[in-house]
């Protein structure tokens, strides 16, 4: 990559702006179910409050609608948390780039560090907006990347952020390196057979990706929310499930052009409310009650995927079977897991809701690399290039 890296500037007294992703799980308190994305941003973090540089760090949480009540996006318990690991106070800015950020950023001592409110509070972080990006990069003067789960975006604080930085220092953050360096090799020529899993919420944004990984990956997996397009593509009934109408057509292409590529549940577990407690029951794919949810792959699903994981050589795996925070919905997606643990495949699982899941079962320790991305590592299997560290500076 030969990327500028944190460890190559001088931060002593300086401000360093850090575009971190501290995206992570929340329960319904509010209350953080899974830290390794604050976890894993550490040592940049450490790098500059060490060397005496002075730290402000954005991310986004969730996906608000700019304007709307939001406060449970807010990054306040990331920051918190943050402060618990760092064993030191972290100030908290109530906004962006208003009155309290300014104030917050004027403060900063040497060492000190500001967490900034949620980036997509502000409309113009997704607009990728220059006024906006202007504000934050006037903040600073060093740029840092290290949102690894989010460099598939190309939202202001990854792209224009950094553009607006002029011939101010943009650098590369050690998570980021380190993913993207352990993701090119793993996947870059991988034993096969090659398994990938895809499953989640995201349906629109990760069932674009599925035509790429159909030409490299030798079968490609269905689960979670994004199954229940599927269904929809195929005919089928899906009942209250979560589904894209709009990528019906898409479906359809892909089931034509997947072939036995391409595998789709045959049964789902459902339920009549999104809850653990509600009335349930497990249907063929397909043919969902009119007033149900698909919630979860079946057990015969699980079966069959659990198997294909047994005979693969490398599997990535990005997305949950099931709404797995809601037992007894997790099966499929601990049924799935427990078959990666007992292989002795490479195994690569990716996404926020992904690596608590791993973590929630205990399994960590028995798959080969839990990446911090997602969607970004499905677009670097895809072969894509990341706009937002092309835009950093050059070793
Ligand atoms: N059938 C389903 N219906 C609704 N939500 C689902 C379903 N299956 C999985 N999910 C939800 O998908 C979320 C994670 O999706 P996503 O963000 O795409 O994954 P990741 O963070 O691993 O990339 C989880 O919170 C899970 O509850
Ligand atoms: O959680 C994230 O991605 P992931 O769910 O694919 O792991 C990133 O923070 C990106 O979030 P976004 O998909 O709302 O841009
Ligand atoms: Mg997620």
């Amino acid at each position: 990559m030969a990327k500028l890296s944190i460890a190559d500037v001088d931060v002593s007294g300086k401000k360093v702006l850090m575009r971190v992703d501290f995206n992570v799980p929340l329960d319904d308190k509010c209350e953080i179910t899974d830290d390794r994305r604050i976890e894993m941003a550490i040592p940049s973090i450490k790098s500059v409050v060490d060397r005496g540089g002075q730290l402000i760090l954005m991310s986004h949480l969730g996906r608000p609608e700019p304007g709307a009540d939001n406060s449970k996006y807010s990054l306040a318990p990331a920051a918190k948390r943050l402060g618990e690991i760092l064993g030191k106070e972290v100030a908290f800015a109530t906004d962006t780039v208003g009155e309290d950020a300014a104030a917050k950023v004027a403060a900063l001592t040497d060492g000190g560090v500001v967490v900034l409110e949620n980036l997509r509070f502000e409309k113009g972080e997704k607009k990728g907006d220059a006024e906006f990006a202007g504000k934050l990069a006037a903040f600073a003067d060093i740029y840092c990347n290290d949102a690894f789960g989010t460099c598939h975006r190309t939202d202001a604080s990854m792209v224009a952020v950094p553009e607006a930085m002029g011939s101010k220092p943009k650098v590369v953050g050690f998570l980021v390196e380190k993913e993207i360096t352990y993701l090119s090799d793993a996947i870059g020529n991988p034993k096969r057979p090659f398994v990938a899993i895809l499953g989640g919420a995201k349906v629109s944004d990760k069932i674009m990706v599925i035509k790429n990984l159909l030409g490299i990956c030798d079968k490609v997996l269905i689960g979670g929310a994004m199954a229940y397009t599927f269904s929809l593509a195929q005919g089928g009934k899906v009942g209250k499930s979560l589904v894209e109408k709009d990528k019906v057509d898409l479906a359809k292409e892909l089931i034509a052009a997947g072939g036995d590529k391409l595998v789709l549940p045959v049964d789902t577990h459902c339920g009549d409310a999104f809850s653990g407690d509600c009335n349930k029951v497990t249907v063929k794919s397909g043919e969902i009650p009119d007033d149900f949810e698909g919630l979860d792959i079946g057990p015969e699903t699980a079966k069959m995927y659990a198997q294909l994981v047994t005979d693969a050589k490398t599997v990535v795996w990005n997305g949950p079977m099931g709404v797995f925070e809601m037992p007894p919905f997790d099966a499929g997606t601990r049924a799935v897991a427990d078959a990666i643990a007992a292989s002795d495949a490479i195994s690569i699982i990716g996404g926020g809701d992904s690596a608590a899941a791993i973590g929630q079962f205990g399994l960590d320790d028995k798959v080969t690399h839990v990446s911090t991305g997602g969607g970004a590592s499905l677009s670097m299997l895809e072969g894509q290039a990341f706009k937002a560290v092309d835009v950093l500076d050059d070793k």
